[in-house]
């Protein structure tokens, strides 16, 4: 089982929205929070996304929200080292409805799995793995983005844990980044040139 947010729940799911424009919540004058499941979604569907990396697929929840957001037969590659939680994921994936064709789960160490993906053959591309290695990522991700993709990072703040990312990043002036305060923090980088 998936077992945090199902897609239409939670701010401005499609839930929230019934419930607000009903009266039945009390929570209209509060500005919208969304959770970082919701800002994944949203990339997804304004790239259009039809080609997607995850890394750290984790129970699948991420991989549900980001596959809600593409085309309606987007892929998503997602890797993660454990295979166990993968073998977890791809059955709460199938519970959930999703076609096996939508997923391709890649069970290994990202860095090592990154660097043969296609280079420019990818509109967005979501970290959500604890690491020190952001700085990496981010060059392998990039690597893998057509012009106009996306690349976001979960759990990224403006501190000295990150200051490898945030130098990279303002170091390459194709690259144009916003954080977002949604839940531990995200920073999306969009990728110019
Ligand atoms: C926070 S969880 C991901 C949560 C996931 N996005 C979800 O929605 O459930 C981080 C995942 O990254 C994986 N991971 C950690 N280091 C990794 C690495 N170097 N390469 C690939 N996966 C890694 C872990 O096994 C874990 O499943």
């Amino acid at each position: 089982m998936i077992p945090e947010t199902p897609v239409d729940a939670g701010p401005l799911g499609r839930d929230e929205v019934r419930r607000r424009l009903s009266g039945q919540s009390s929570a209209e004058d509060v500005p919208i929070a969304a959770s970082p499941m919701h800002v994944l979604r949203f990339l997804a569907a304004v790239l259009r996304a039809r080609t997607a990396v995850e890394v750290g697929t984790g129970s699948g929840e991420s991989a549900l929200w980001l596959l809600s957001g593409m085309v309606p037969d987007g892929v998503l590659t997602s890797i993660d080292v454990d295979p166990t939680a993968q073998r977890r994921a791809r059955a709460a994936l199938a519970d959930a409805g999703v076609p096996a064709g939508r997923t391709r789960l890649i069970a290994g160490v990202a860095t090592e799995v990154l660097p043969r993906l296609t280079e420019g053959g990818y509109d967005l591309v979501s970290v959500s793995t604890a690491t020190t290695e952001h700085a990496r990522y981010l060059q392998l991700g990039v690597r893998l983005l057509r012009q106009g993709g996306v690349i976001v990072f979960a759990g990224v703040r403006a501190t000295p844990a990150h200051r490898d990312l945030f130098r990279a990043v303002e170091e390459d002036e194709g690259l144009v980044p916003i954080g977002l305060p949604v839940g531990p923090g995200l920073l999306a980088v969009a990728k110019t040139a």
